[in-house]
């Protein structure tokens, strides 16, 4: 098959009075910044990349049991604030909000508040689980955790409602890493046990002798922002500091003068062991009787992370067995522990409620953090702490500006022009670029093409944080191919194709010659443009909508379609025409600003060198 030859501006109608590239410069990139957290349910779709904030507040759930409370401002986000929180952080807050601050609820009153608010704000008191998101109805968009740990907050039922999560991760650094050697300290000298005897009117010198840090191996456990300020730290009190974290770069621990080291190293040569992972599935009772049966006799372990890597059974086991001499704990598996818990009890245990990030300094910048944080995702940008939906730097974010908008506009396209619109198993994406593909990440117009492709043929709204997972549960499976050109690495993308295989399309041209419904785009002057329908070149820019017109190559042919629309005064604001050869078959690309009524449609169709047509919406 020869080559279609692009004949665009040449074929340019000249009925209408725009010029062809009438979308204003760069228009497109600030709603992209806004995309990732759209309105969903109750929102209408002409307000998909509008900000929640500017949006008319959703409406109360029918289901609520509760009004909106008295004084707030009708038009801004409700915010919960459901456990205390700095004041310099909420009164960010309350400039963009209407903010309730309800500490204390019980899980029955958190289900029943939260339908009313789009986002809800915790540290780690509050357990967040997937009947939260399930009673929120679809409003809430964003949780904010005060802090680091996430532990809390059941992330897959987060990602699954499209429900942003963003925490604090840099605010309480300090804070806990000082509360870790304010810890060791404390224990390594008895100064608990010692207030504590001597506040009863003893004044027990001989038993408590404590032992010196100096020259001691610590082994810290998780070596990320807190693990390594405790290193620091410990390495001026004169420790020697070695850790273990499969994640960690060695190069960054070597510069700090601590050296990384095995799981099982770790354990067997420490004297002092510190424990800084998250808590997860693979780090939950890390530290359980195969673990203390390793360690040396007499170390002594201090867990400022969570309570959940320790098997506390365990723990309390190796304190009678003397294998562990002493134990300072500021968390617990349960917060806060049961009134006779052993572990806490027990005389070589110091322990405090949970304070590692409790200093006024810290609770002020977390405050300032995640009110930040949080009112960013509401605004709709994109948040640098977004924990469940991929992290893009701002950078990367203002330079992908316009290839988003075409990946959702290519993804929107593509499943339109399948026969009935659903049964779509099978995506490509191929992305040509000069860049090597390391050096683009394409996440995020991967997770817009996916919302492009599903949201016209169903009633899920998809963002950024359920793009992957709302397509794997649809069974919509989305490969990604690259084309390395050669070239300037100057423009991210070149082009953007999406191809969707085994469909049957109702523009039969839109078939590419292996078989699969092939839209292809590129950006112009920042502007998207659809480049490729099938095998047929066009190029139209994607603003308003498209008519697809499948007819013989002759003469007039702009001139008939053109008048059709003008007659129901439908702007045609970009027309183009790809062709195979001369007199043969052409595709005419036609972007109209209104959507023309059926019978206009049907006076397209009834244009004799028409062969096939198709309407589709942006
Ligand atoms: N007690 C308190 O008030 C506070 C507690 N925390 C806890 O401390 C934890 C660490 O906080 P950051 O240092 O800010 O987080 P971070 O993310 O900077 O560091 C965590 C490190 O743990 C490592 N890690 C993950 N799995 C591991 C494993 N199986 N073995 C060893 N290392 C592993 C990671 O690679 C990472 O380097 C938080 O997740 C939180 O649970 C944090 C702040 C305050
Ligand atoms: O930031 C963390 O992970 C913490 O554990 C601090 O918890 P908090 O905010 O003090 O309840």
């Amino acid at each position: 098959m020869a080559a279609p030859t692009p004949t665009t501006a040449a074929r340019a109608a000249t009925t209408h009075n725009r010029p062809l590239l009438s979308s204003p410069r760069g228009a497109l990139a600030p709603s992209f910044l806004r995309l990732p957290l759209l309105p969903r349910a109750h929102a209408q779709r002409a307000r998909l990349l509008a900000p929640v904030a500017a949006a008319a507040p959703a409406a109360p759930s029918t289901a609520s049991p509760d009004a909106p409370a008295a004084g707030f401002v009708s038009g801004k986000p409700t915010v919960l604030v459901a456990e205390k929180l700095g004041a310099a952080g909420l009164a960010l807050l309350r400039e963009f909000a209407n903010v309730d601050c309800s500490y204390g609820l019980s899980p029955e009153e958190l289900r029943a508040k939260i339908s009313l608010c789009d986002a809800l704000i915790v540290r780690s008191g509050t357990k967040v689980g997937r009947d939260v998101f399930e009673a929120s109805g679809g409003r809430l968009r964003v949780v904010g955790r005060a802090g680091v740990g996430i532990d809390n907050v059941d992330l897959a039922a987060a990602t699954e409602h499209g429900c942003l999560v963003v925490n604090a991760p840099t605010a309480n650094t300090v804070a806990a890493a000082e509360h870790g050697i304010a810890l060791l300290t404390a224990m390594a000298r008895n100064i608990a046990q010692a207030d504590a005897s001597l506040k009863a009117g003893k004044w027990q010198r001989n038993k408590y002798v404590g032992v010196s840090l100096v020259g001691k191996t610590l082994s810290i456990l998780g070596f990320g922002k807190v693990g390594s300020e405790v290193a620091r730290r410990a390495k001026g009190l004169g420790m020697h500091v070695i850790a273990h974290d499969p994640y960690a770069s060695a190069d960054r621990a070597r510069a700090i003068g601590v050296e990384l080291v095995s799981m099982e190293e770790a354990m067997t040569t420490a004297d002092f062991i510190s424990l800084h992972m998250p808590l997860t599935p693979a780090t939950n009772k890390m530290l359980n009787d195969e673990a203390f049966a390793k360690m040396k006799k007499g170390v002594r372990i201090i867990n400022v992370a969570r309570g959940g890597v320790i098997d506390e059974d365990a723990l309390v086991r190796a304190l009678d067995s003397g294998i562990v001499a002493q134990a300072a704990l500021d968390v617990f598996t349960k917060e806060p522990p049961l009134a006779d818990s052993k572990l806490v009890l027990h005389e070589n245990v110091t322990v405090t409620p949970h304070l590692g990030a409790s200093t006024v300094e810290a609770q002020e910048g977390v405050a300032i953090e995640i009110a930040e944080a949080v009112i960013g995702a509401l605004k709709g940008e994109l948040a640098a702490s977004a924990v469940n939906a991929p992290m893009v730097p701002a950078e990367v974010l203002s330079e992908l500006a316009p290839f988003v908008v075409l990946a959702e506009k290519l993804g929107r396209l593509a499943v339109q022009l399948v026969a009935g619109g659903g049964g779509i198993k099978s995506v490509k994406v191929t992305y040509a670029s000069a860049r090597a593909p390391d050096d683009l990440d394409t996440r995020l117009l991967r997770a817009m093409i996916t919302k492009g492709l599903i949201e016209p043929i169903s009633s899920v709204f998809v963002n950024l944080v359920n793009a992957d997972f709302t397509a794997k549960q649809r069974g919509v499976r989305i490969t990604e191919e690259r084309i390395l050109l050669d070239g300037s690495p100057e423009t991210p993308i070149d082009y953007i194709q999406v191809q969707i295989a085994n469909v049957e399309s109702k523009f039969p041209s839109a078939i590419s010659e292996t078989g699969e419904i092939t839209v292809e785009g590129r950006v112009k002057d920042g502007v998207p443009h659809l480049t490729k329908v099938g095998a047929f070149q066009v190029d139209v820019s994607l603003e308003g909508s498209l008519i697809l017109c499948r007819q013989v190559d002759q003469p007039g042919m702009i001139g008939a379609v053109g008048s059709v629309l003008g007659e129901e005064n439908v702007n045609v604001s970009f027309m183009s025409v790809g062709r195979l050869a001369p007199r043969k078959h052409a595709v005419m690309a036609i972007g109209v600003d209104e959507e023309p009524s059926k019978s206009t449609l049907t006076k397209i169709g009834e244009i004799p060198a028409i062969e096939e047509f198709v309407f589709l919406k942006l």
